[in-house]
C-alpha cells in the first residue's frame, strides 16, 4: 500500500513550492478540489479541481469526499477515489491540506498517513502574501489565521516532523530535509 505525505502549515509557508519540487511520476500529487477562484496561472485539474459551490456540495452529499474543510470562506476537499487509488497502489503520493484534513485522514487511514508541518515566521509569511498580490483583505485574513492558529504549538503538535522555511533559510536545505524525511519513511524504503 502507498503512503500519503501531507504538507500542512500556514498560508505562504512554501508548501506548494516544496510540492512542485518533490512531485514526479513516481511520487505523484493528489489534486484536491476547491470552490475558491483560480489565481493567475492556476489551471483546473493541475493545481486544483476548481468546482462551483453547488458541485462541491453535491460531492459532499454523495460521500465522494474523504474530508473537506472551510478555509477563509471557501470549501476545500479531497476526493475519496484519489486517496483510495494511492492506498491500493504501490507508489507513495503527496498532498497539501490544513490541519482538519490531516486529522481526518489520520483518523481513517492512520498507518499510511504522514504529516509534514511546513512553517515560516510571520515576517516571511506577510512579505510573501503581499508579493503574491492577493486581495489585501484576504492576505490579512491569512496572516491573522497564521498568527492566531497555524503557528501555534497545538497546530504543529500533530506533525510527524516540523520543517522551517523562513526567508532567511536556504530553500535547498529546507527541501533536502523534506526529501530525507520522505526517503526514510516512504513505503519503498
Ligand atoms: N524559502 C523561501 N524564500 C523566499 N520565498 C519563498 C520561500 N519559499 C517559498 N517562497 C515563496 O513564497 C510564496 C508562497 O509559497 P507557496 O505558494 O509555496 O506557499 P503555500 O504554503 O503553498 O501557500 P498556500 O497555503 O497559501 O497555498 C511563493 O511565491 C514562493 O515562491
Ligand atoms: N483540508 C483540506 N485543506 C486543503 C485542501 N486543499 C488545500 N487545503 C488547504 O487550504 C489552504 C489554502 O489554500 P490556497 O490554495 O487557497 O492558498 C492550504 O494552505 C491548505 O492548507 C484539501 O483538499 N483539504
Amino acid at each position: 500500500m502507498g503512503k500519503i505525505f501531507i504538507l500542512y502549515g500556514p498560508s505562504a509557508s512554501g508548501k506548494t513550492e516544496i510540492q512542485q519540487q518533490l512531485t514526479s511520476p513516481l511520487f505523484p500529487r493528489i489534486i484536491t478540489a476547491t470552490t475558491r477562484p483560480p489565481r493567475h496561472g492556476e489551471e483546473d485539474g493541475i493545481h486544483y479541481r476548481f468546482l462551483s459551490t453547488e458541485e462541491f456540495q453535491h460531492k459532499m452529499e454523495q460521500n465522494e469526499l474523504v474530508e473537506w474543510t472551510l478555509y477563509n470562506s471557501h470549501y476545500y476537499g479531497t476526493l475519496r477515489s484519489s486517496v483510495e487509488e494511492v492506498l491500493a497502489g504501490k507508489m507513495d503520493a503527496n498532498s497539501i491540506m490544513d490541519l482538519p484534513g490531516v486529522l481526518a485522514l489520520k483518523k481513517q487511514y492512520g498507518p499510511y498517513i504522514r504529516a509534514i508541518y511546513i512553517g515560516a515566521d510571520l515576517a516571511s509569511l506577510r512579505k510573501r502574501l503581499l508579493e503574491r498580490g492577493s486581495d489585501p483583505a484576504e492576505a490579512a485574513a491569512r496572516v491573522a489565521k497564521a498568527q492566531g492558529e497555524e503557528l501555534s504549538d497545538a497546530y504543529m503538535a500533530h506533525a510527524d516532523i516540523a520543517i522551517w522555511n523562513n526567508d532567511s533559510t536556504d530553500f535547498a536545505q529546507t527541501l533536502q530535509q523534506v526529501r530525507d524525511y520522505i526517503a526514510a519513511n516512504g513505503s519503498q524504503k
